[in-house]
């Protein structure tokens, strides 16, 4: 294994906001990303001017990129990035932050993901998602990430011995802990015949393998410790990253992510196992990818899945917490949010501040993400393992 990366000291993160997400808005992503600020601002009392890097991810966006953000916004930062990479935003804002708050390049970084939905909003956004999509996928009549999806979760179900139970166990926990979240977008609980119902959208993936896409944004601040203590923010630290882009190019389809390939260095740097992680938080935009992350993070053998998911509680009580506000199965997927929602629920969680329901003593979490399908398979992988104040009851 090659030099394990300097260690995180010196970086807290802390200050999750989620601006509740709706199926379809009329607004921008801009307003989107303002409504996020803004709710910074009412917990902490931040003002632009206290703002000296700014991280942000979008799919809506478009035509603007971090710089016009800036300048909508009203900042002036003297750090700044753009972080195309959807699923995979989330972990890699807080990475690259964190660096530039250890080497002083800035002092408080705010990361920033924010998406619009307006009733066409999606078909566009496929339409003009890649030029892989567009030179090799749409003209023999593929309709986006479903249809890549559902040709990955046919090759895994069938190479693993994995049954469409063990997605719907997958769902259905997760539809449970979406309950006590008040931003959910689904509210009711999910019966197994109703997952296994569900009408096909691209066998054998399923609607409810499915993410609704909606508006909605989700931020966090990453800062040093003695400033979020000056402010008066609870904030936890980062034991160890990874990343990891396009990762085992010559597979002829996607059963494992970059995680496999950086699995044992995540977890030497984090000085802890998978074992002692008291929730996960993975990037699920269709069950498959979760199930997938469970083997390439080292939680069971490769080909075991199916038998790790039986025996495992994913609730919020449960064994192993997946997803605890419902993930974007059942909370909605609010675009790039979408790749930022589960560090700002895994935070929530070790603050102990939950939109729901509370996981009793957490105090370690995994986070997960995975993003861009450019074209047979998504790209970038990455994963943080984050660790909350030592004492909060
Ligand atoms: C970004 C990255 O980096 C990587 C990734 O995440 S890849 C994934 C990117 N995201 C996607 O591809 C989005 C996947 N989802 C979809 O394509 C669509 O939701 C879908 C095709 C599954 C359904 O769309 P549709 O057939 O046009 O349904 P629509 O007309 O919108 O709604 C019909 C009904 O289904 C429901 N519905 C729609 N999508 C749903 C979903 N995902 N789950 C549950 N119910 C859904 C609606 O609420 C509606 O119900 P009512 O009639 O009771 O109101």
């Amino acid at each position: 294994m090659s030099r394990l990366p300097q260690s995180y000291e010196g970086v807290a993160v802390c200050c999750p906001v989620t601006v509740p997400y709706v199926r379809f808005s009329p607004e921008s992503a801009h307003w989107w990303a303002g409504a996020a600020l803004q709710a910074l601002a009412a917990h902490t009392g931040l003002r632009p001017a206290g703002i000296d890097g700014f991280c942000f991810a979008s799919f809506s966006a478009v035509p603007d990129t971090v710089v016009g953000m800036v300048q909508h916004l009203g900042l002036c930062p003297r750090w700044m990035d753009h972080i195309p990479t959807g699923g995979a935003s989330g972990v890699m804002a807080l990475r690259r932050a964190a660096r530039a708050v250890q080497a002083g390049d800035a002092e408080l970084v705010v990361c920033l993901a924010a998406d619009t939905n307006h009733v066409d909003s999606f078909r566009q956004t496929l339409a003009g998602f890649s030029r892989f999509s567009q030179d090799a996928m749409y003209p023999y009549g593929f309709g986006g990430p479903n249809a890549t999806f559902a040709l990955m979760t046919d090759h895994f179900m069938r190479a693993y011995g994995v049954g469409r139970e063990s997605f719907a166990k997958i769902c259905m926990a997760q539809r449970a802990n979406a309950l006590s979240n008040p931003h959910a977008l689904m509210k009711r609980p999910l019966s197994f015949d109703e997952y296994m119902s569900s009408r096909a959208i691209c066998d054998p993936v399923h609607l409810l393998d499915c993410v609704m896409p909606c508006a909605g944004a989700e931020a966090f601040i990453v800062t040093t410790p003695e400033k979020a203590e000056a402010m008066g923010l609870k904030a936890v630290s980062i034991k160890a990253t990874i990343e990891r882009h396009n990762a085992f190019a010559s597979d002829p389809i996607q059963t494992r992510g970059g995680w496999a390939q950086d699995v044992d260095r995540l977890w030497a740097a984090a000085r802890c196992e998978p074992e002692d992680m008291d929730m996960i938080q993975f990037y699920d935009d269709y069950p498959v990818i979760v199930a997938m992350q469970m083997e390439d993070l080292g939680f069971c053998r490769k080909g075991e899945v199916a038998a790790f998911i039986e025996r495992h509680d994913f609730t919020i009580a449960g064994t192993l917490p997946l997803n605890t506000n419902g993930g974007q199965l059942s909370a909605g997927q609010a675009g790039a949010a979408g790749g930022f929602q589960n560090i700002t629920e895994a935070l929530r969680q070790l603050l102990h501040c939950p939109l729901g329901a509370q996981i009793p003593q957490a105090r370690r979490a995994l986070v997960s993400g995975f993003g861009l399908v450019n074209y047979d398979r998504g790209v970038c992988t990455g994963a943080v393992v984050l660790e909350g104040p030592v004492s909060h009851e």
